[in-house]
């Protein structure tokens, strides 16, 4: 039987023989939403970046509902949106000049892509330039790119980055149709606030370590109200401490320096 959703297996990355994110694993079923957390340089866009083939693992397997990234890359890299944390767009170019342009990249229709930009509500600056879009325009366009023809997983780097409060909701909103719909979104975020919202599981990443990856029921559970703020406050003094190897984990499998725990407990 072919697995569903996204399947991360002892996935790692070292540059110059340093490492960068350690080994870990990660299960994301279709219609998850998960939430990577960290302070700057965790490790955060690395993680994301492997998922969508930009960066190449070290070591480990990907794969998404059955196809290997490694194996059949087109047929897997098919599958997924992504939303880079920053991007040039092309000079001289309008929204929705823009939009055509991946859509027509990506095998899609013109009135998808025009879709796509009223999901995100950039309809009526659709023939502005957007070279003069401010930045919050700038990531509701590449939000827009990234759901195009509504792939099985969503990858967003940073995505609230720049919204304003209004704008940060409908995040939330547009997150929670595509969710409906099946589509699994992982994302990586300082904005707990959105992560608290919107997430059915979150993992914190200190130095490139997965410290902790739980259901937000068990947040919630422990925490309470504002459950990952309280977690992150908790795990972020710990990061110059060496990790310990009882770090909790839900039903996600996390190597912390090459030993493997499942639940918190060794498997
Ligand atoms: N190509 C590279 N060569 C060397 N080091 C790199 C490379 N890419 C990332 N790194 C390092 O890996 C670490 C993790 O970087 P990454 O961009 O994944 O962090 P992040 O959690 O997304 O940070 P931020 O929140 O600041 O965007 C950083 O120390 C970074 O300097």
């Amino acid at each position: 039987m072919t697995k569903t959703g996204l399947h991360m297996m002892q996935v790692e990355k070292a540059i110059g023989g340093k490492t960068i994110v350690h080994p870990f694993d990660l299960h994301v079923e279709p219609g998850q939403v998960v939430a990577v957390c960290g302070g700057n340089g965790a490790g955060k866009s690395t993680i994301l970046r492997m998922i969508v083939g930009i960066t190449q693992p070290s070591a480990g397997t990907i794969e998404l509902n059955g196809i290997n990234l490694k194996q059949d890359r087109v047929n897997y890299l098919q599958q997924i949106g992504y939303m880079p944390d920053h991007f040039n767009f092309p000079a001289g170019l309008t929204a929705s000049e823009c939009m055509r342009f991946y859509a027509s990249l990506r095998g899609r229709t013109a009135s998808e892509a025009d879709e796509a930009l009223k999901a995100v509500g950039l309809h009526e600056a659709r023939n502005k330039k957007v070279s003069v879009f401010s930045k919050g325009m700038q990531q509701r366009l590449l939000f827009a790119q990234a759901m195009l023809g509504k792939p099985a997983l969503l990858v967003l780097d940073e995505p609230t980055n720049g919204l304003d409060p209004y704008w940060m909701g409908a995040f939330v909103d547009l997150v929670n149709t595509l969710k409906r719909e099946g589509i699994s979104v992982i994302f990586s975020t300082h904005q707990l606030q959105a992560a608290n919202e919107v997430a059915d599981r979150a993992l914190f990443v200190i130095n490139g370590t997965i410290v902790r990856s739980a259901a937000m029921e068990e947040y919630r559970a422990e925490y309470g109200e504002l459950a990952l703020h309280r977690a992150f406050s908790e795990l972020f003094p710990r990061e110059r401490q060496p990790i310990k190897h009882s770090e909790k984990t839900s039903s996600v499998t996390v190597t912390i320096r090459g030993r493997e725990s499942r639940n918190g407990r060794d498997a």
